[in-house]
This record gives structure tokens, C-alpha cells and sequence, in this order.
């Protein structure tokens, strides 16, 4: 069923994921499962989101992703490895894309002044450091604007988020750590948040247009 699927979403698949996401598997880059990604393209579509921060850019395999699903969507990303930033340039430069997204190399946090300065974004795609989900979101979500989306990759971080003990012992205080955030996620009063299956886990927090 999965090589079905797989089959009827690569038939307009632009020809430069293929490279990204071959490079990807040969240098143990994490990039979204395609099951997380076709729900984080329907949220963005369903929202009609058309200016989208992503914090964790790796190769831009998620940026083009998103930028490449609609005509009208911008895309702004930021990479705090100089190689995967470099890389991302490297393919995303080839894109007919390019001119849809904005990389940012640097440490996400440094650029809140700037991210400030501009309009608000439609929707927050989190997909970096795990044990920063909540700063990550304390941090931008004052810059998504109500009605917007927030979605977090990784949330159930291969089912170690619900048994952490279970966890290899070096990564059971992370797992630890998602299951904080996700809890944090879930009562949070500004975000109707719900949780899917898919993937390695995707949360996905509206913000409220009004508190609860
Ligand atoms: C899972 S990868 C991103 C994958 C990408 N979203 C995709 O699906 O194609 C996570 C990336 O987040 C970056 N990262 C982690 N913390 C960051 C931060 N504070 N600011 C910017 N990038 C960060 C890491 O260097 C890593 O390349």
C-alpha cells in the first residue's frame, strides 16, 4: 500500500528532490517522513498559508517541499550548520523555487529581532533542536498571527516520548523532554492543539483567534 502511495505522490515530483533526498539518506541527514509531509502540505494548503517560518532547515528538502506546493507561498528558513546551510544553497539555487524562499544561516534565535521587524507568518514549522520545542515556540509564535498554524515535527520521537525508559540511557532525558513539551503543547490556552501519528509524530496547534 505504502509503494501505492508512494507511486501516485511522486507523479509530480520536481526532479531535484530525488537528489536531496538520496543525498539525505547517504549523509544521515534528517529530513521530514513523506507521511508527516503530506500532512504538514495539507495543513499549510487548508489554512491557505502563504508565508511560512521554518526553523531547522538542514538541506532545504522541506523549504522547496513547501514552497514548490503553492504558487502564492513564501517560505523563510533558517540553518544553524554552515554544511547543511551550504548544501541547502547548493540545491536550492537550481530550484526554479529560489526565488520563494529565504535561507537564513545562523541560529534561529539570533534572528527574533528581524523576524519581528517583518509581517506575521501564516504558519511555524518546527523541526530542530527537540529540547528547544517549547523556546522555539514561546519565541515565534507572538509572529504567526491568530488563525495560523504551528506544527512540530519529531513529537513522538520513535514512541521513546511515551516510554522514556525504554529510551537508549543518553536519550531518555530528551525523551523525557519531548513528552514536557508535548504536554506543554497540548494544555497550552493559545494553541487547539492535536497530535497525529505519523511519521515520527506531528503536533499541530492552531492559535487561537481568541483565548480561551
Ligand atoms: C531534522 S533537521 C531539519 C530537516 C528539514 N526540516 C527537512 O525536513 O528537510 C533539523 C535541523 O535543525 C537545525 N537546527 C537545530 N537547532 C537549530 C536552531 N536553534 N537554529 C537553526 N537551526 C537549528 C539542525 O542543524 C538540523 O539541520
Amino acid at each position: 500500500m505504502n509503494a501505492y502511495l508512494e507511486m501516485l505522490r511522486k507523479q509530480n515530483d520536481l526532479p531535484e528532490l530525488n537528489e536531496m533526498r538520496s543525498y539525505a539518506e547517504k549523509e544521515n541527514v534528517p529530513i521530514l517522513e513523506e507521511e508527516s509531509m503530506q500532512l504538514l502540505l495539507q495543513v499549510l494548503a487548508l489554512t491557505n498559508a502563504e508565508r511560512v517560518l521554518e526553523i531547522g532547515s538542514a538541506i532545504g528538502y522541506s523549504a522547496l517541499r513547501m514552497a514548490s506546493d503553492s504558487r502564492h507561498r513564501k517560505v523563510t528558513t533558517v540553518e544553524r550548520e554552515r554544511e547543511r546551510y551550504e548544501q541547502a544553497r547548493f540545491f536550492l539555487a537550481r530550484s526554479d523555487y529560489r526565488p520563494s524562499i529565504t535561507l537564513l544561516y545562523g541560529d534561529a534565535f539570533d534572528y527574533v529581532e528581524d523576524i519581528a521587524k517583518g509581517p506575521s507568518y501564516d504558519a511555524l514549522f518546527v523541526d530542530a533542536a527537540k529540547s528547544h520545542n517549547q523556546s522555539f515556540i514561546d519565541t515565534f509564535a507572538p509572529y504567526v498571527k491568530r488563525g495560523g498554524v504551528i506544527v512540530v515535527d519529531n513529537v513522538l520521537f520513535k514512541g521513546w516520548a511515551a516510554n522514556p525508559t525504554e529510551a537508549p540511557k543518553r536519550l531518555q532525558k530528551l525523551a523525557r523532554n519531548i513528552h514536557a513539551f508535548n504536554e506543554w503543547f497540548q494544555n497550552h490556552p493559545d494553541f487547539a492543539t492535536k497530535f497525529h501519528a505519523v511519521g515520527d509524530g506531528l503536533a499541530v496547534g492552531i492559535k487561537r483567534k481568541t483565548l480561551f
